[in-house]
């Protein structure tokens, strides 16, 4: 039996239009980032998609990316799922900090190692970060993480290690009952899970960026193993020059 799945990073957030880190800051949708969701419904509804049910992250751009999706698509009624673990990695001392900025102080070399390599994570969030309080003292975390596990830094690898857990225990089960579903989260939980999947090497997923607002869908085994991978909804051309831009984003301008 095959099995799909279709997973769309949430359109562009007003911390993407400013080229700012963002992390696990709770960034609003920009208005292109609305129009990237109502392109991304349009696309789903024309290729006749039918969901039991969707899974998103707490963070704000994400969900309102996939309410906008639903309401495009009719299908405002299905359950919707949200959890800490498809958070965007959290980028420590990073976040709110501009990429070019950044670039510009400590290399592009150095942004890339921060933003691309799996396993060197970003500086920690310290205490005095003016985001710390803001998102460790969130009510929307009271449910998890615990204290133990909130993360003030994350690497890809790290993400993987929280989000692969929910993957695993919660979305796999739903697909092999059969259901359809849609997940709407970030850039680099995505690519966690798209790693995981397409069994990526650590070098290999650096090269990887994804766009905002365009849906991919995957068509998996019955041991979840691709059949197709990353088949994104949208002509090429627009989708390999909006990978480049995410790609530029960590030049010294
Ligand atoms: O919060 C972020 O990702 P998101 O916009 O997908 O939620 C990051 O700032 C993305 O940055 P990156 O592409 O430099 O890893």
């Amino acid at each position: 039996m095959v099995h799909k799945i279709v997973m769309v990073r949430h359109g562009e957030s007003t911390w993407n239009q400013e080229n700012r880190f963002c992390g696990w800051f709770d960034a609003d949708l920009s208005e292109k980032g609305v129009q990237e969701a109502h392109a991304a419904g349009k696309a789903l509804k024309e290729a006749g998609y039918k969901f039991d049910l969707a899974h998103t992250s707490v963070l704000k751009r994400a969900q309102n990316t996939l309410d906008v999706i639903l309401e495009e698509i009719a299908q405002t009624n299905i359950p919707v799922e949200k959890t800490w673990r498809l958070n965007e990695r959290h980028y420590g001392a990073l976040t709110g900090l501009n990429k070019a900025e950044t670039a510009a102080k400590h290399g592009e070399e150095q942004v890339k190692i921060w933003r691309r390599s799996f396993d060197i994570p970003p500086p920690p969030m310290e205490e005095s970060h003016p985001y710390y309080k803001i998102i460790v003292e969130d009510p929307r975390y009271k449910d998890g993480p615990s204290i133990a596990e909130f993360p003030m830094f994350e690497s890809l690898k790290l993400t993987i290690e929280r989000t692969l857990p929910y993957w695993n225990d919660v979305i796999v089960p739903q697909i092999k009952q059969g259901k359809m579903m849609l997940v709407a989260a970030h850039g680099n939980s995505l690519r966690g899970i798209v790693k995981h999947l397409d069994q990526m090497t650590d070098e290999a997923i650096m090269q990887l960026n994804l766009p905002t607002g365009i849906p991919f869908v995957y068509e998996l085994d019955e041991n979840m193993h691709p059949l197709k991978s990353m088949q994104f909804l949208g002509d090429e051309e627009t989708v390999r020059k909006a990978m480049e831009a995410v790609a530029a984003q960590g030049k010294a301008k």
